[in-house]
């Protein structure tokens, strides 16, 4: 089955909210940030994006049944002291519509932004098809001038058939260790996937795709790995335990959100190990990595939790997995995956 429609829309919706966030990113004002009820960072600009994406698949996508799960809600939006807020989402929204010039609306009102956001509370599942957004991924790299990604996949019967990440400050050149940070040849990639048909990358300003592919290198000593730039939620002692059992040498690449899964599925670095200290229940959101997933799988990676598993999108609204998440090639899996379990059992061990 072809997704072509489908994918087309998700590349336009995607690119729309990025122009919404670099707007934003560029002149971000300290009333922009607000803390949610679990203490974790939102700005004007993810709820923004989570409108604009939802406005543009309907838009786009007219005759179908519109589900999407997504990161945000209005809730917060909604009290008395947020209006001001409310009202500079909205004329953002409006005026990065008007000057995109796609589509001839009268402007949104507030009330047209609350149930634009609104719609990503679907519950996804196993049947029908779902959207799933992280209208920003990476929320803290965007404050902090980083790296950021809006990340919009499509599921159909519990499957990610489509994928999307857009990347505005990411390098078009890669960001391995082995290369310097460079940005000299611009920055702001589309990566973009459809099931059994690749994974492509385009520059944001509209220039024309490649097709890329993951990093082919088989020794595990050559291997440079990303992982979190948070240190705060991210137990980078036990990736660097990994690291040292597969014997790599270059120090470990950090950056935020899904544009790991982006610069890994072009061959920048060879792993992605993402162990989060969680509550006593562990969890990760499927918008966190349902795009990145399919990006880095068309482009001949593989993704699994810490046991081997291929992750589940189709149990809700969060994955049901254990320990952690890694990522890699297709060769160097069997060693990454047995360098995990031993680590795993001798951090038990010595707790
Ligand atoms: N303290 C914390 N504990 C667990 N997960 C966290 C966390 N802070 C952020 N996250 C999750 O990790 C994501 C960012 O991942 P990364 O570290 O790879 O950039 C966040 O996505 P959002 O930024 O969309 O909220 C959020 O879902
Ligand atoms: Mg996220
Ligand atoms: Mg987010
Ligand atoms: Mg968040």
């Amino acid at each position: 089955m072809s997704y072509d429609k489908e994918l087309h829309a998700a590349k336009k919706a995607a690119s729309i909210a990025a122009t919404l966030c670099q707007k934003v990113q560029k002149e971000l004002l300290k009333s922009d940030i607000h803390s949610k009820s679990d203490k974790s960072p939102v700005t004007v600009a993810d709820y923004g994006s989570q409108a604009l994406v939802s406005f543009v698949l309907e838009r786009e996508l007219p005759t179908e049944s519109f589900s999407l799960v997504a990161e945000e809600d209005s809730g917060d939006l909604r009290k008395d002291d947020a209006q001001e807020t409310l009202q500079r989402i909205t004329t953002l929204i409006n005026d990065t519509l008007a000057s995109d010039g796609s589509y001839t609306v009268s402007s949104l009102t507030n009330e047209d932004v609350l149930r634009a956001i609104d719609s990503g509370k679907s519950e996804g599942g196993s049947s029908g098809r779902h959207w799933v957004l992280d209208p920003i991924d990476g929320t803290k790299g965007f404050i902090r001038g980083d790296q950021y990604a809006i990340a919009l996949a499509l599921l159909d019967e519990g499957k990610v058939v489509l994928g999307v990440l857009a990347c505005p400050n990411l390098p078009l050149t890669s960001i391995g260790s082995d290369t310097k940070h460079s940005s000299h040849n611009g920055v702001g990639c589309l990566f973009f996937s459809q099931i059994g048909s690749g994974t492509y990358m385009q520059p944001l300003d509209g220039s024309p795709p490649v097709k890329v592919h993951v990093t082919t290198i088989e020794n595990s000593e050559e291997a440079s790995f990303f992982e979190s730039f948070e240190a705060a939620h991210s137990k980078h002692d036990l990736s660097s335990a990994i690291a040292k059992k597969l014997g790599i040498k270059a120090p470990p690449v950090r950056i935020d959100s899904q544009a790991k899964y982006g610069a890994l599925s072009r061959g920048d670095g060879a792993i992605y190990l993402r162990f989060l200290h969680k509550g006593y229940q562990y969890h990760e959101n499927i918008w966190d990595h349902a795009a990145g997933c399919i990006v880095v799988t068309e482009a001949g990676g593989v993704v699994t939790d810490a046991g081997g598993k291929p992750l589940d999108f189709s149990k809700g609204r969060y994955l049901d997995i254990n320990t952690g998440i890694i990522v890699t090639n297709q060769k160097l899996m069997p060693a990454l995956l047995k360098a995990v379990k031993e680590s795993v059992e001798e951090k038990a061990s010595s707790l």
